[in-house]
């Protein structure tokens, strides 16, 4: 099979088309074998299976794993564009959005032309690639996009690279420069089942791919056995790490990180807030380091990274709103701790958590609102199939206090509701949807966006 003569390929029967290849995947809704005759009949001129379909024809081929083929035939097909490029690959649940961006942000200043693949977009400079709407793309879409990427001037595209993605052999036939881990907390249980399956999947990326360099943060505990099964074989950062982190302030204004890296003392400053951008900071400088830039060069990157929808700030008459991604036990309770700090008066919390996910991590949302906020409101955020009262419950379970809490399922009265109660020097925190510019609502994306409706009732 030259992959020259092939003229398209896909995993979804219905986009064969004459002369096309056709792999069969199985999926968790349906299976890919199941349609091996519909693309034959569309005019395949190869189908790959990994197991019989009882369809005699010659056009059929059997491979061990149809998920590994396609990686590698979408690779071959494309090209081999990631052996052209220098693939920094991020994964870990938190960070990874962020941390890529600073990748880009610090790259781009260094003159060295970086693109992005992730959750908000799929960029290189200015230009918007194909996005359908998930962090890490199929393996048909992830070597068309870095070949693309490629052809546009890119040298390094800066990717996250989700646990579903590596469970999913999406990136397969991927050669990475660079891989990192952020870290590891609870989420898409739904999906790995444990946490022990879900840190497997990240480990993957570690462990099944060539790369030159791993970067690993060892504050984690999981960032510390990744680091056990690599023998030590990684570049680490954190308070003990190979970058070591010697000092971290944060404030409203933005953060100032001191770091050591081979002997030598460096100060950053940024616009990003939080405790956690310690980490995403000291990840996103090492590549600086790791491509030869000097730290005078990173720090004008670093000054100049914006994530949509990451703790984005808005102030009126006293009140502070902001709104932010986390939509993990983890990632709400880190920003509830930051926002404490910014708190004058009282903190307000908007909240819900997204249906047809990961359900037990919603009782654990709302034990973190209960302890950080004076008052809590709970809220729909995707609800997807699931019903918002169903969803609601869930959280309220994790509060013992139920004297601070509000329900108001509809999202924009929610966020009304506290921002016009809250009183000057509070703080009222919006969390779940960042970037997200839609609520899904039985299969149907209506246009919705926190910010909007902050800069409508604030005023701003
Ligand atoms: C759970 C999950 O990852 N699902 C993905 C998966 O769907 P699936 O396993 O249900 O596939 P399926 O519907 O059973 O179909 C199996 C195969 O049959 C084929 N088929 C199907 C019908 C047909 O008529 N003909 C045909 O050939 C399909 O093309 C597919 O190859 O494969 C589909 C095709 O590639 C994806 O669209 C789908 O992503 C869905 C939309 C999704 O929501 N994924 C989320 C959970 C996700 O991946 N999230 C992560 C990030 C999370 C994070 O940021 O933390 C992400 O990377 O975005
Ligand atoms: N290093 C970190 N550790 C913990 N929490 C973080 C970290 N970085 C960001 N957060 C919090 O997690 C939220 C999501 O951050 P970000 O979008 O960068 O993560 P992500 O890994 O890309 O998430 P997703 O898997 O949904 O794409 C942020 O809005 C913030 O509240
Ligand atoms: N990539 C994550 C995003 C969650 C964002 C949150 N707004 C939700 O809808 O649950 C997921 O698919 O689980
Ligand atoms: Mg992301």
């Amino acid at each position: 099979m030259e992959p020259s003569k092939i003229k398209g390929i896909t995993q979804n029967s219905k986009e064969v088309q004459e002369g096309w290849v056709f792999v069969a995947i199985k999926g968790s809704s349906t299976d890919g074998h199941n349609f091996v005759q519909e693309a034959l009949s569309r005019g395949a001129s190869l189908v790959f299976v990994e197991r019989d379909v009882g369809i005699k024809d010659e056009r059929i081929i059997k491979v061990e794993d149809t998920r590994k083929f396609l990686g590698e035939l979408a690779n071959e097909f494309f090209g081999r564009p990631s052996e052209r490029l220098k693939v920094v690959g991020i994964t870990g649940t938190n960070g990874k959005t962020t941390s890529s961006h600073i990748v880009e942000a610090v790259l781009n200043a260094g003159g060295i032309p970086t693109g992005l693949i992730g959750t908000i977009y799929y960029r290189f400079k200015n230009k918007i690639y194909e996005y359908e709407g998930r962090t890490t793309p199929d393996p048909i879409q992830w070597h068309r996009t870095l070949k693309q990427m490629l052809e546009d001037g890119a040298e390094v595209v800066a990717c996250e690279v989700s646990s579903h993605a590596l469970d999913q052999r999406r990136v397969w036939g991927t050669k990475f420069f660079i891989t990192a881990f952020t870290n590891l907390s609870q989420d898409h249980l739904d999906y790995h089942g444990s946490m022990e399956n879900y840190f497997r999947a990240k480990l993957r990326l570690f462990v099944e791919y060539p790369q030159e360099y791993s970067l690993i943060n060892i504050d984690d505990e999981y960032g510390r056995r990744i680091l056990e099964e690599l023998k030590g074989k990684a570049i680490t950062y954190g308070r003990n790490g190979n970058l070591r982190i010697i000092d971290f302030e944060t404030s409203i204004e933005g953060s100032k990180l001191t770091l050591e890296w081979e002997g030598r003392t460096y100060k950053f400053s940024s616009n990003l807030r939080g405790e956690f951008q310690a980490y995403n900071l000291s990840l996103g400088i090492l590549v600086g380091f790791l491509f030869g830039l000097d730290a005078e060069t990173i720090q004008h990157g670093v000054e100049r990274v914006i994530v949509p929808g990451r703790f984005e700030t808005f102030f009126k008459e006293g009140k502070l709103a902001i709104v932010d991604y986390a939509h993990t036990p983890d990632a709400l309770e880190k920003v509830l701790i930051t926002a404490r700090r910014l708190t004058k008066g009282k903190l307000w919390v908007v909240f819900g958590a997204g249906g047809n996910r990961d359900k037990t991590k919603r009782p654990l949302m709302g034990k973190v609102a209960g302890k950080w906020a004076d008052f809590v409101v709970i809220t729909s955020d995707n609800p997807r199939w699931e019903e918002p009262e169903a969803i609601i419950e869930d959280i309220l379970k994790g509060i013992e206090q139920k004297q601070k809490v509000f329900v108001q399922k509809d999202r924009k009265e929610a966020i009304k509701f506290a921002l016009q109660n809250a009183k000057e020097g509070d703080v009222v925190l919006i969390a779940g949807k960042g970037h997200e510019d839609y609520q899904e609502i039985k299969g149907v994306k209506y246009p919705f966006k926190d910010q909007d409706v902050v800069k409508e009732v604030l005023n701003v």
